[in-house]
């Protein structure tokens, strides 16, 4: 089995019906976290580096990864979109949208692709004590996989302080709730992109998720994000 496979499906599905995330793992142990990091000062695995203070999308940074992917990402990438991809079918259905998601996540980037969204979105990101990322959703282009994965590369507490991983939703006509995800290194949070459905009294109601980090206070940050469409 797969560390994928092995992770307990039923608590991590019950927690994304009932709050849209969950944690999961580790999912990488120290190891590879470490070595994962180490490749941000390299340039061959990526396609683009963003400093995010220039497009005010927050203070650090990130690089988008280049095929081909590093072993641990497309490991866990496939597995992940199996176990996501009917949780991702219930939630589009009881939104009341069309769209299906296959089975196999190479048939999904076969869709993305079709529509034009042939570039990798598997990232990684740094940040430095000031740093942090404002509240946003991962969407590049029309064809979206409703959940997404981040996963912990640095030790909390030791070899960084604050930087808390930050979601919010908001309901309709209502303000927005925050809660802050606590990650232990190797730790995943998997996270609705967008939009996921809410049963109420009064019948389904889409609510409406932002993700962002708050501010590192000192030490070094570094995280993978697993976003499972490509871009445009
Ligand atoms: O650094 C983080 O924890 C969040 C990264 C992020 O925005 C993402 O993976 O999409
Ligand atoms: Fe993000």
């Amino acid at each position: 089995m797969t560390v994928v496979e092995d992770l307990d499906w039923t608590h991590i599905e019950a927690e994304l019906e009932s709050v849209g995330h969950a944690v999961a793992g580790p999912l990488l142990d120290a190891e590879s976290c470490k070595a994962l990091a180490g490749l941000y000062e390299q340039n061959i695995p990526f396609r683009s580096r963003v400093v995010m203070e220039r497009h005010g999308f927050g203070k650090g940074e990130y690089k988008y990864f280049n095929h081909p992917l590093p072993d641990p990402i497309t490991a866990l990438r496939g597995p992940l979109y199996r176990r996501l991809a009917p949780l991702a079918n219930r939630w589009a259905a009881a939104m009341g949208l069309d769209t299906r998601y296959p089975a196999e996540h190479a048939e999904f980037l076969e869709r993305c692709h079709a529509a034009g969204q042939m570039r990798p979105t598997p990232l990684l990101l740094k940040y430095d004590p000031g740093d942090y990322n404002c509240l946003h959703q991962d969407l590049y282009g029309e064809t979206v996989f409703p959940l997404q994965v981040a996963i912990l590369l640095s030790v909390p507490g030791s070899e960084f302080a604050g930087g808390e991983f930050v979601l919010t939703e908001q309901r309709p006509r209502m303000q927005s709730r925050a809660t802050v995800v606590p990650l232990g290194l190797g730790e995943a949070v998997i996270f609705a992109v967008d939009q996921r459905p809410v049963q109420g009294t009064r019948g389904t109601y889409r609510v409406r998720h932002r993700h962002g980090v708050s501010t590192v206070r000192s030490g070094a940050r570094y995280t993978l994000g697993i976003i499972f469409h490509d871009a445009a």
